[in-house]
Parts: structure tokens; sequence; C-alpha cells
């Protein structure tokens, strides 16, 4: 079945399904009513009766369906699906609640499917495997009755897999929702003692991913054990956040909207949710959406000092890989601020068609886009810039809750295969950077051998370079003046000087950052 033929008939359920089932409706909150906090049986075998597929999950189905079979990215897909099925607000929240959750909790979905399945899940068709995703979601996580869970979800199975395999959604989901998640957790994590297989489980990331992070929280002076709430703010939905970019953008029309004030950096706003396409200051491109630890890496590159000697003239910036562009517009407006001037350079020529974009609203005079490759600056432009941003390709292991698939997609390998440019990039943006002045390096990973590991070698390699103290650097621009993302008790000199946010602790994404001053 096309999509567009599931579209159509999951309208006619639409309007015929509250007399079949009376559980159509859903709350402000989007959930269904009727929902009962016991768990519901029914007498009709649920894949008898729904034929048809409901619209938020058949949009939830046909993303994870992408998700898995051509490689999507969620975040792009679910807009598109839920627009095509003409989703109103509260079938549209309910669609991401279950696309997103089915997405990050996965791992511990599969582990208890595993155990419900007769064979290998890799044996199933994916499809299944999908749909059964999202029954597991509905039965654990949701507020959705039991019996409307099995009976949509069969009902999701029989219109767009076939009635063969609905009948085994069936039997599997029943066996699903024959215990709670407590229980079932219980029984995977049941005799194992590895502390780093039972977080995995329970908080569905991939084990390399636990012992990574567990690593990373060590490698900052952080204790080990705060690694159960770092799980958990990645799977949590993260809050919206928007920044007005200095000089150029107003907040007045977002806090109208719904928006409050950010509480970790200036010029910042925040909401759990909302349609930003209907901001006029959003439209323009004076506000943007951006993530807080972002805005505070950029600001503090902007506002370090760098020697007195380059003070005086006009300042030329460089933004080393700027696609899509969200710090290279923060940071051009900081620029047009100063009277400096940046350039922001990014190899995929679609991708610095973004920057462009991105920058649209700061004067057009502060800025340049370059379509190149960063690692050749250094040799084409020495000692040219006064700052330089290199916010290096990484593995994203910091933004996990913005890319609920991403989690599953990375490799282990990906790590040591980003390492060579990560360093390449790097000794490019040392040999660009004027004495004096100073290189941000950051990534949207905690991952020490995406971070820590890359300055290091930088460090080593070279006698005219000096750590500035990062922490204090993101304290400086920040609201509180005190994120307590530096690590100055640390053994490790230099680990003193570089700085890491979390999500747990400062609800943004894991950034990492080391200012580099050459001498
Ligand atoms: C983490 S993203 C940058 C995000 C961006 N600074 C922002 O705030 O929107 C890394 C970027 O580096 C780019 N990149 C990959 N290889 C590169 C290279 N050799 N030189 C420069 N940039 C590169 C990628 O295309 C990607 O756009």
């Amino acid at each position: 079945m096309t999509s567009e033929q599931g579209g159509r008939s999951s309208h006619r359920n639409n309007q015929q399904g509250a007399g079949q089932g009376g559980v159509r409706r859903r709350d402000e909150a989007g959930r269904e009513r009727n929902r009962s906090t016991s768990r519901n049986r029914t007498e009709t075998a649920p894949g008898q009766r729904t034929r048809i597929a409901d619209p938020a999950r058949l949009v939830a189905f046909e993303v994870l369906r992408a998700v898995s079979a051509d490689d999507a990215y969620a975040n792009l897909v679910l807009p598109t699906r839920i627009r095509r099925h003409g989703l109103d607000r509260r079938d549209a929240g309910f669609a991401t609640e279950l696309t997103y959750g089915a997405l990050r909790a996965q791992g511990t979905y599969d582990a208890i499917l595993a155990k419900c399945v007769d064979r290998p899940l890799s044996e199933l068709d994916p499809a299944i495997l999908d749909a059964l995703r999202i029954g597991a979601h509905q039965l654990m996580a949701m507020r959705v009755p039991t019996h409307a869970a099995l009976d949509q979800t069969v009902g999701l199975a029989r219109a767009v897999i076939g009635a063969g395999p609905s009948g085994l959604v069936n039997a599997v989901l029943r066996k699903v929702a024959a215990k709670d998640l407590p229980e079932w957790l219980a029984e995977l994590t049941d005799g194992l003692s590895d502390d780093v297989k039972i977080a995995s489980i329970e908080h569905s990331h991939p084990e390399w991913i636990v012992r990574a992070l567990r690593q990373a929280l060590v490698a900052h002076g952080r204790d080990v054990s705060e690694i159960t709430a770092l799980l958990e703010a990645d799977n949590a939905a993260p809050v919206v956040n928007l920044v007005a970019l200095p000089g150029l953008g107003d907040l007045s029309e977002a806090f109208d909207a719904g928006f409050t004030p950010g509480e970790l950096v200036a010029d910042s706003a925040l909401s759990s949710g909302g349609d930003l396409s209907r901001l006029d200051s959003v439209r323009d491109g004076s506000v943007r959406v951006q993530d807080a630890g972002s805005q505070l890496v950029a600001r503090a590159l902007a506002a370090v000092e760098i020697s007195s000697e380059l003070a005086d003239g006009e300042e030329r910036w460089l933004d080393m890989c700027a696609g899509p562009g969200g710090k290279a517009a923060l940071l051009a407006a900081l620029a047009a601020e100063k009277g400096a001037w940046i350039l922001a350079n990014e190899p995929s020529a679609h991708r610095a068609k973004l920057v462009s974009q991105a920058l649209v609203a700061v004067p057009e005079d502060t800025w340049t886009v370059r379509t190149g490759d960063g690692r050749d600056i250094g040799a084409e432009h020495p000692g040219a810039f006064d700052r330089i941003l290199v916010d290096a390709p990484c593995t994203g292991l910091g933004a996990l809750r913005r890319r609920p698939e991403s989690r599953w997609r990375r490799k282990l390998s990906d790590v040591s295969e980003l390492g060579p440019l990560q360093r390449e990039l790097l000794t490019s943006a040392l040999d660009a950077v004027k004495p004096g002045g100073v290189v941000a390096y950051v990534t949207c990973s905690p991952h020490v051998a995406e971070t820590v590991a890359v300055v290091e070698d930088a460090m080593r390699k070279r006698t005219d370079l000096e750590l500035l103290d990062a922490g204090a650097a993101l304290d400086a621009v920040s609201l509180n003046g005190n994120l307590g993302a530096g690590n100055p008790d640390s053994p490790i000199p230099a680990h003193q000087k570089m700085a890491q946010l979390w999500p747990h602790l400062h609800s943004s994404d894991a950034m990492f950052l080391a200012l580099i001053r050459k001498n």
C-alpha cells in the first residue's frame, strides 16, 4: 500500500473509529481518552477488529520505516509525514511522542521483544519489527490503554503489512503486555553484574556509548554515578532553545507566544514546542533555534581575550566547519557588533548554501561564505585570523536527545575514523590563527577520543600554544557565572583548562570546549 492510500484510509478511520473502539479521541496532551491505569483485557482478539490504520500511528510507522530502511533522519521526515496525513495538533503530538519514544527506547524494546519472539529479531521482516516497536512503546511508556495499543497496532500492521503478519504482531504484543516496564527490566537484568550492560538495557543506549559517557564523566572530574542522570537526560524530549542574534533580534514576539527567558545564556528563550514558523522574527532569521550549549561556546570564543597587540585592528574571524550555520550566525552577529569580519567555511556545497541562509539577517559586509576544505586554510592563509572556531565533525554523542535514531546508527569505529580529520582541522586552524589569537576546538560529543585526546595531541606537537581556561570563559558569558563546566581540580593540568557541558546538568547538548592561544 502506498502512503497516499494509507493516508486516505486513515482519514476514514479517523471519522469512524470513535464508534468502533471508543479510543479515537485524544486529550490536550495527545493521549487517548478512556485510558485506564489497570490493564484492560478485551474479549475480541484485536486482530479481528480494527482493519485500518490510525493516522498518528501510521505516521510513526512510516517514520520508523524511513529511518531503518532509508537511513532517514526522524526529525526531518516526521514533519513532512504529519503534514501529508493532515494530523491535527493532538494527533501530531501523539505521533511525535510515539516516533521519538520508540526510536530512543529501541534497545530496551528489542530486548523485551526478543523474549517474546521465537526467532532472532534479525530474522523478522523489518516492517514487522518496526510495528512491534511502536506497539511496545505504547504498552510500556505511553498512557494508552492496553486494548487500544493492541487493537490499533494490530490494525496498523493488518492495513500496511498484511493479515498474516498482523497475527504475529498480535501474538507478540500480547506477550509484551503481560508485564509492565519495571517487571520486564527486572527480568532482563536479573543475574547481570556488569553496570554497563545493566545501564544499556535500562536506559536504551548501546553499551559502547554507555562506556564512553562514563569515561567522559570521569575525565571531566564528575562522579561515574552521574551516568544514570545523563542517560535519562538523553531520553527526555529536549526543549526548544531560541537565540536572538545580538544587535539584530528581539525575543518579545517569542515571549508573547509562550517562550520563557533562557536561564543559561543572554538573549535566549525556551519552550517545550510550538509552531516556530509563525514567528516573524524566526522567519526573518534574526531569532534562531539554537541549543544553549552552542550559544555558550560561540559567545565564549567571541569574548575571550586575545593578545593586546591584535586588539586594535579590525578582527578577522574564521568558522572553519560552518555548515549548517548555527554558530556562524551567532558569531557573525557578535562580529558585527565588534566591527569584526568572519569567513564561514564549509566543504559541502549544499551545507554552504544553508550557511548563507543562516546568515541572512546579518549585514552582508560582515561575512563571507567559502566552500572548501578547512584543512587547506592553514596553508593558504597562515597567521591570518584573530579568532577561529573549529566545530569539528564528530559522532554527535552529545546531542542524542535531539537525534533519537543516531545512537543506533553510530558505531564505535566512527570515533577512530573521525580522529585524523579532527586532528588535521585543528592543526590547520593553529596554522591559520595569528600569534596572539585564539582557536576554539568544539565538538557536540563528550567522547574523550574526540575531545581531550585531540587537543592534547595538538599541544604536544607545538611549543607555541597555551590552553586558556575554557570553564572560566564559559562562566564569563553565562547568566549565572558558575556553570561548573570546567575541571579545575583535575590531577592532569591540561584537563583543568578544558570544559564540558552536560545535558543532565545544563539542559544543553554535551558541548566540549578547549580554547588554545598561539603565542
Ligand atoms: C559539527 S558540524 C558544524 C556545525 C556548525 N558549526 C553549526 O553550528 O551549525 C561539522 C561540519 O564540518 C563539516 N566538515 C566536514 N569535513 C570538513 C572539512 N574537511 N573541512 C571543514 N569542514 C568540514 C561538515 O560538513 C559539517 O557541516
